[in-house]
């Protein structure tokens, strides 16, 4: 029987995930997710807390059993070819598991020992601002500086698929920068990035395609622009957020809102004394609010007029935010 070979560059999917399913005793953690991810882009799944986002990436990586389903990796199964995939993919997950005694210089250079061809330790811990504190043990380090030695210790051996879960959760703004340039460098190289992000504005500017994970079920996808366009209205502003000292009487304002467009919807957040008028936005529009306010005596302390965001959208499908 030939031995299978991990995909070439030609293939055009990285990861097929079809139909999984996960229990946890009686607790269903994922209910049928379907996810395709191709080499050359980053495809970030995002979801609340307790969606299945991690579930599905030990899944993939065969630190989890699934229950139904399949899972396709580089074009292996990654049970029966646990070796070959194993060489082809990178892994960071929430908790590291980085050996706590090491420094990180050693853990990168030993890793590195079990590639074919890795990366030059130095180079990537350089870009990764590591060299800044190689003189200390993983224990010591900071949250912040571990998140960035699991990465470096993803990506060492140059796999043609990383599963990177919340890379860039609790780094400083710098760093966060850093780590984004080398996902995209990834990208550039035709590496299939996978990754879960609680970072909605990174995913609306950096993924080519978005799952939005709910539940244990994919409840959408698509490219960020596929997501936020609104079909209703065009691509031109879709709404007007605004916020106020005093509050809004919702029906009253809809009533008026109603003469000048049609569909318009006030959405209030509770008690917060915001609101977001959804429709097509115009000129006219956002005058007869500020027109409204001031005719019964509320001072606006905000008015941002624009299109729907990836956060917006993620808020309308799941009816959280994630923050
Ligand atoms: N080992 C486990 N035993 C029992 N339940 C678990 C276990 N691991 C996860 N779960 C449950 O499965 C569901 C999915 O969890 P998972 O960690 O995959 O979510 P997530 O989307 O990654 O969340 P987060 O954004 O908080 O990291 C949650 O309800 C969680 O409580």
């Amino acid at each position: 029987m030939p031995m299978p070979s991990v995909m070439t560059a030609k293939t055009s999917v990285a990861l097929d995930i079809a139909g999984l399913t996960k229990s946890y005793g009686d607790k269903v953690a994922l209910a049928g997710v379907d996810l395709q991810a191709r080499p050359g882009e980053i495809t970030a799944v995002l979801g609340p807390n307790g969606a299945g986002k991690s579930t599905t990436i030990e899944c993939c990586v065969g630190l989890k059993d699934f229950d139904a389903g399949s899972i396709t990796v580089l074009g292996l199964d990654p049970v029966r070819h646990r070796g070959e995939v194993r060489a082809g993919v990178g892994v960071m997950l929430q908790d590291g598991g980085l050996p706590m005694g090491a420094r990180p210089l050693e853990v990168l250079t030993h890793m590195s020992r079990m590639y074919r061809n890795p990366r030059n330790v130095d180079r990537l811990a350089e870009q990764l601002g590591i060299t800044e504190f190689t003189d200390r043990t993983i224990r010591r380090l900071s949250g912040g500086q571990r998140q960035r030695v699991a990465l470096a210790a993803a990506l060492i051996g140059r796999p043609r698929l990383v599963f990177l879960d919340e890379p860039s959760a609790g780094l400083d703004p710098q760093a966060r920068l850093a780590v984004w340039e080398l996902i995209e460098q990834l990208r550039s190289s035709s590496v299939a990035v996978v990754l879960t992000t609680h970072m909605m504005e990174d995913a609306e500017r950096l993924a080519d395609h978005v799952y939005i994970i709910d539940k244990g079920i994919v409840v959408a996808s698509g490219t960020p622009a596929e997501l936020t366009r609104n079909d209703e209205y065009g691509t031109e502003a879709t709404y007007i957020k605004f916020a106020s000292r005093t509050p809004v009487h919702v029906g009253r304002l809809e009533e008026l809102l109603h003469d000048k467009v049609d569909p318009a919807l006030v959405v209030e957040s509770a008690g917060q004394e915001r609101y977001q008028v959804r429709g097509p936005i115009t000129p006219e529009l956002v005058a007869a609010i500020a027109y409204w306010c001031q005719s019964n005596g509320i001072l606006l302390s905000s008015l941002t007029v624009g299109r729907r965001s990836l956060e917006d959208v993620f808020l309308e499908l799941t009816g959280r935010s994630l923050r």
